[in-house]
């Protein structure tokens, strides 16, 4: 295997009848924000969700930073250096900014046991201001999740991925239900943290706009399997691109 960040090799999945992943393989190296497009039911959850270990494959390999992703639990997936944002926003709305960004490090940081018994900060309050600055989020910090509008929450989901510096963070629609003006900012404070640390993203996404703008190269889906992959110039213009979604 190559010493990519990310190597899928050969994935395929089934729910019965209905080959959601057929024979996928990609590459992807460190620093690429990666664009993982589709029309809907064309295989990208399915897919992401066989990289995250979650679903086990019926067949392939994924490998994260030269190690073999099995069934993972997330602590494992942390621990080999993977941030991610889920479709459906999990922060928890009850709990101030502050403390869903920590707790979201917690997960990055031992067991159950040093958790509940370690040094009760280790640091996290320190590293989730930083991320709470870096989104520009200051002015929330001490407010409950749940009190946010919908595109702030997204910022704090995403800034919960970034905790522990991770290489390697996978976006699940990022941008979905976000307003324009925050979508800028979004977008902004991705290409942002990517030039500065080097690291790599996949981003499921459905807004093209957003996708296009933010990635350096693309991979499009349909019926489970790859029909491109390209520049975002590139795909914009490919003829069975644009059938696929018109299609769909
Ligand atoms: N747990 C499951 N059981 C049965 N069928 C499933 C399951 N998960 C996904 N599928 C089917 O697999 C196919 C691919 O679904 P998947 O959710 O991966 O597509 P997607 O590209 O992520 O779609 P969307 O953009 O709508 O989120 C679809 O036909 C879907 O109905």
């Amino acid at each position: 295997m190559s010493d990519s960040v990310l190597s899928v090799r050969n994935i395929s999945k089934s729910f019965g009848g209905i080959h959601a992943v057929r024979d996928v393989s990609f590459d992807v190296e460190k620093g690429e924000v990666l664009g993982l497009i589709g029309p809907n039911g064309s295989g990208k959850s399915t897919l992401f969700n066989c990289v995250l270990g979650q679903l086990r494959p019926d067949r392939g390999e994924v490998q994260i930073n030269g190690h073999r992703v099995g069934n993972m639990r997330a602590s494992r997936l942390n621990k080999l250096g993977v941030g991610r944002t889920f479709q459906q926003l999990s922060v928890f709305p009850q709990m101030s900014v502050l403390d869903n960004i920590i707790l979201a490090g917690q997960e990055h940081h031992g067991n159950m046991a040093t958790r509940l018994f370690g040094p009760s900060d280790a640091g996290l309050t320190k590293e989730a201001d930083q991320l709470i600055a870096f989104f520009r989020l200051e002015h929330l910090r001490d407010e409950m999740a749940g009190s946010l509008s919908y595109g702030q929450q997204k910022l704090v989901d995403a800034a919960m991925a970034f905790m522990a510096g991770p290489s390697l963070v996978l976006l699940d629609e990022p941008a979905g239900g976000v307003n324009l003006t925050m979508l800028g900012n979004l977008r902004e404070r991705l290409e942002t943290y990517n030039r500065e640390h080097g690291t790599t993203f996949v981003v499921i996404e459905h807004n093209m706009e957003f996708v296009m703008s933010l990635c350096t190269r693309i991979i499009v889906l349909a019926e489970g399997a790859i029909i491109a992959e390209g520049t975002p110039d590139e795909i914009r213009s490919n003829q069975q691109v644009i059938d696929a979604y018109l299609g769909g």
